[in-house]
């Protein structure tokens, strides 16, 4: 039976994303400390080997293929967990300079922990919910590129991570199979926090199944007053 290393250099190559063996075993060190630490936390139900390569490093790893990142970029992943896709589009990319903003302290405490094994600089771990970071003047509107997966209903998404982009800067949600709902749903959010969707990417991991990748661009400063506090979004989500 293949390993892993083995299982994610194809799949990578079925996904024609460039995989050097460096960043493989790299790739692979992050998920022995992630599956090490989810004995005692629960950090993901994923962890078959073809799933782990699929679903969280490829997964993660597709946004290279639709989004251009410039060198050194500023990158926030909002609503991290262990880590996905941010500190997966780091070990890839170790020029970005990478904020993970997470609001369970066990996450955080394992992401600096890993930070610290593999010896990655630039990664700041961020122990807030995003409506209370988002206000930061060290973290607002300061973002190349904000990414978020599996956190959130997409007009919930907008307003907690539109604040971190800076003006021609993009959010960039990874949502299921069939986002159209969501996106016309989001439609005001989008337009009050100075977003404009401007591309929708469909890719699949397994050739069966769809997933998507939505590019909301920032093209206006989000009022001062959002995002608002967790219990005002949830009592009337824009
Ligand atoms: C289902 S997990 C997904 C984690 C990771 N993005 C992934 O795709 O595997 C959602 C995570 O978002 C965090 N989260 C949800 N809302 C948040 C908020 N408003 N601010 C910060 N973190 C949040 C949760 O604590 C949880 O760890």
């Amino acid at each position: 039976m293949a390993d892993f290393k083995e299982i994610l250099r194809c799949e990578a190559q079925k996904s024609s994303i460039p995989l050097e063996p460096d960043k493989i075993q790299q790739l692979d060190t992050f998920r022995c400390l992630l599956l090490e630490k989810n004995k005692y936390i629960n950090l993901t139900n994923i962890t078959e080997d073809e799933d782990f390569a699929r679903k969280h490093i490829i997964d993660s790893l597709i946004i290279t293929k639709h989004v251009s990142i410039p060198y050194g970029a500023r990158v926030a992943d909002i609503g991290t967990g262990a880590g996905i896709p941010g500190l997966i589009l780091k070990i890839y990319r170790p020029d970005i300079k990478l904020l993970l903003v997470e609001s369970i302290r066990k996450k955080t405490d394992f992401l600096e922990d890993v930070v610290k094994k593999m010896n990655i600089s630039d990664v700041h771990v961020v122990n807030k919910r995003a409506e209370e970071a988002g206000h930061s003047a060290i973290y607002r509107e300061k973002y190349d590129i904000v990414t978020a997966r599996a956190v959130s209903s997409l007009n919930t998404l907008v307003e907690i991570c539109l604040p971190f982009a800076k003006i021609g800067g993009v959010f960039l949600a990874l949502k299921g199979t069939e986002p159209e709902e969501e996106i016309d749903a989001a439609q005001n959010a989008i337009n009050i926090l100075g977003g404009k969707l401007t591309a929708y990417h469909k890719y699949s991991l397994d050739g069966i199944s769809y997933r998507s990748l939505l590019v909301i661009s920032k093209v206006k400063n989000s009022p001062e007053k959002y995002p608002r506090s967790p219990a005002a979004i949830k009592k009337k989500p824009l």
